[in-house]
């Protein structure tokens, strides 16, 4: 392709020290979404990479079979609140999945809510819905074009009417019910705009109670923590309703675990007092249920596979007890008591899901669900009921709901819904899993591989797709978009479970954060190195991609290694490392990244940072691969500042060299965020462009 000729943007000669190293940031002016650079960068910025997708007939035709692709029936996992059942339906084009509610298993399904009445253009989504405790009232969250921000509402479940309260500036705190009457929810008072496209840090969270029928002003305060901006907070009810569990985090894992007890404040009228059970930040804690002051914790804290304690919340600093050992192996990924006396549990092995029943009593192993090779993506159950349903999702299956009831325990789980795709063959498809050598330190990686069912390898397009951080585990999921891209090019989909997730445990995550963030670039290259040398693909069918902390992964692969892949996608991506954690909630990556206001992670950040790698191709094996970064106006997630520097600081490296042809294109959506909640249109619309970009840029032949 001609070379691009990219707009020119403003430098500023912006310098700053840390640690006696002086750091250049010529296009801070970025950073401010309302000035005018900033905006004429977005316009410059459309103007380039819309014609270069959307001119061609290949978007029409790829809109045209995505669009038909996603027009399937899709079913999210049903729940059971009071004597009703709920579940998410969508016909397959909707914006947002629409609730429906059924007064028995068998009886006619009826609108309980569609969030797709809120909005035109299906912008305002459904963030939750938490029902109370008897199932008569629920509080539920609506975000607007992907902000985290939410607005909670309440409704009467029996005459499905809204009631008159509205909570505002709500963000990062599902609300908590108090028996019927109110609810404890979080929030960031008097923050100024919060639309989502500002980009000032979440700080100083409070928690209220609000009481149905009052005014949100005149809500109570029952926690803040004016010394400690950074700290945020979430909670639960015991199931007894005696105990408010607090929990406080500053980062994205460890947590510390407070509690009140409500029966001392029958009505909630200020602070709460709150007894301190874990006080330092060092392992993670997660309330699964309690027995009077009996509780049970799922934890990491000197178990890195994680198991099942028990606290005595009447003498909390007593030695507490294990309920269920680690497993040597497997991942306990998480816990729920139902059925009065049983914990069903999921484990991770490989990656692929298994779950299992305990006794609550002993700990004791009772039996295992029979499912298939894939992920138990939804689960709803309650220590009051004898029902559960589990949703099983894989790469060839878009969705099974079942129904288990501990009344029949001799009876298997029934299918309650099940997503079917028409003339879907899942046998023209395989999918593998296989280990492949870190090729720096050797440590196994497992990978996914998905392709067209046949016999001999021959190297074809690929999509290398990681994340690499958080925990966040990649598990076999479906994915119509992956589909395509293996239908439409013959290509092979491949998900990397790169260290830094939690697909082996806290060793795995801590394997790849902080000073050890390199081995998740290290792991992915090497996943590009072993689908080369087996013969998959080649470097020029190669494409990288992954989204926010997975933007990063692939921003710092293309500064390190140009040379290994025909293309890379980042979506919504972190980029500067040295300022992260100034914007929104960016200071809660500090868990995985460290601080860049501390000597040791500033070096170790400025090392893979990709806004301060960037290179001037000095030969072709120094071109960067054809880029195509996305992001959008109201992602307060990660703000899109980073993607804006960083494209604006690798086009005018690359425009001042002769060996780069390969297209380095930058898209920016309006009325979109971070990605949750996304209308159906606008996942299109994205996933549209970005197997366009692919099928262009790896000058793919086959026909559309
Ligand atoms: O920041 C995160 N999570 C990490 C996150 O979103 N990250 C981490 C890096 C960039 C981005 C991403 O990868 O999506 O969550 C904020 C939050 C939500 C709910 C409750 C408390 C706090």
């Amino acid at each position: 392709p001609s070379v691009i000729e990219y707009p020119q943007v403003k430098r500023e000669e912006v310098e700053e020290t840390f640690f006696g190293k002086v750091i250049s940031d010529p296009y801070r002016c970025l950073e401010n979404p309302d000035s005018e650079d900033a905006k004429k960068f977005v316009d410059d910025q459309n103007a380039i990479s819309q014609p270069f997708l959307e001119s061609s007939d290949t978007w029409n035709k790829i809109n045209k079979k995505l669009t038909s692709l996603w027009n399937f029936e899709k079913y999210g996992v049903a729940s059971k609140h009071g004597n009703k059942y709920f579940y998410s339906y969508n016909t397959g084009l909707q914006n947002q999945n629409v609730i429906y509610c059924l007064d028995s298993l068998s009886s006619e399904s009826k609108l309980f809510l569609d969030p797709n009445s809120l909005s035109t253009d299906g912008t305002v989504a459904l963030t939750n819905l938490k029902y109370s405790k008897d199932g008569s009232r629920v509080a539920y969250g609506l975000s607007s074009s992907g902000s985290d921000w939410v607005t909670i509402k309440f409704r009467n479940v029996e005459t499905n009417e809204d009631f008159d309260d509205v909570l505002e500036y709500s963000k990062f705190f599902q609300p908590t019910w108090f028996q019927n009457q109110g609810v404890f929810y979080g929030t960031f008072p008097n923050f100024g705009t919060a639309d989502g496209c500002e980009t000032n840090a979440n700080e100083n969270q409070k928690v209220y109670y609000h009481k149905i029928g009052e005014k949100q002003e005149n809500d109570v305060l029952i926690a803040e923590f004016p010394h400690e901006p950074k700290w945020r907070f979430s909670s639960e009810i015991s199931d007894c309703g005696f105990y408010l569990i607090f929990y406080i985090m500053v980062g994205c894992n460890e947590n510390l675990v407070y509690f009140a007890d409500l029966r001392k404040t029958p009505e909630i009228t200020g602070k709460l007092d709150f007894v301190k059970v874990v006080t330092e930040f060092k392992y993670d804690y997660e309330f699964i249920t309690n027995n009077e002051n009996i509780f049970y914790f799922r934890t990491n804290d000197k178990a890195p596979n994680y198991r099942i304690i028990t606290i005595d919340f009447n003498d909390p600093n007593a030695e507490w007890k294990t309920l269920i050992e680690e497993h040597p192996k497997n991942v306990l990924d998480w816990a729920c008591c139902v059925n009065k006396n049983k914990l069903v549990l999921h484990y991770m092995v490989d990656v692929r899901s298994a779950l299992q029943v305990h006794c609550l009593e002993t700990g004791k192993f009772d039996f295992e669900f029979k499912i298939d090779y894939g992920c138990i993506q939804g689960f709803s159950g309650d220590r009051d009921s004898s029902e559960i349903f589990f949703q099983f999702v894989s790469f060839l299956v878009p969705g099974i709901v079942y129904h288990f009831d501990f009344e029949n325990l001799n009876c298997e789980p029934k299918i309650f819904k099940e997503t079917k795709i028409p003339n879907f063959d899942r046998d023209a498809y395989k999918v593998e899993q296989i280990f492949y050598p870190n090729s720096e330190d050797g440590e196994k990686i497992p990978m996914f591989i998905v392709r067209k069912n046949r016999k001999e390898i021959q190297p074809t397009p690929t999509l290398l797709y990681g994340y690499g951080g958080f925990g966040i585990s990649l598990q076999p999921t479906f994915s119509v978009t992956f589909l395509a891209f293996i239908d439409a090019f013959d290509g092979n989909l491949v998900y990397a479970n790169l260290r830094g997730g939690s697909e082996f445990g806290m060793n795995w995550h801590d394997n790849g954060r902080l000073l050890n963030k390199q081995n998740v670039f290290n792991d992915f290259q090497s996943a590009a190195k072993y689908l080369i040398e087996n013969n998959y693909t080649k470097k020029e069918m190669l494409a990288i991609q992954g989204g926010s902390n997975g933007g990063l992964l692939v921003g710092a692969c293309i500064n390190q290694r140009p040379d290994l892949f025909g293309a890379a996608v980042a979506q919504v991506g972190v980029f500067d490392m040295l300022r992260f954690h100034k914007f929104t909630i960016g200071s809660a990556w500090i868990s995985d990244y460290g601080s860049p206001d501390e000597k040791q992670h500033f070096f170790n950040l400025l090392k893979y940072s990709p806004l301060h790698n960037v290179h001037i191709p000095e030969n072709y094996q120094q071109e960067y691969p054809s880029t195509m970064i996305l992001t959008a106006d109201h992602d307060d997630r990660v703000s899109p500042l980073h993607s804006l520097k960083f494209v604006a600081t690798l086009q005018s490296a690359v425009k001042q060299s002769k060996f780069q042809r390969n297209p380095i294109l930058l898209r920016v959506y309006k009325k979109s965020g971070h990605g949750f909640g996304k209308p159906v249109t606008k996942k299109i619309e994205e996933a549209t462009d970005i197997l366009t970009f692919l099928y262009k840029v790896l000058k793919i032949k086959s026909e559309l």
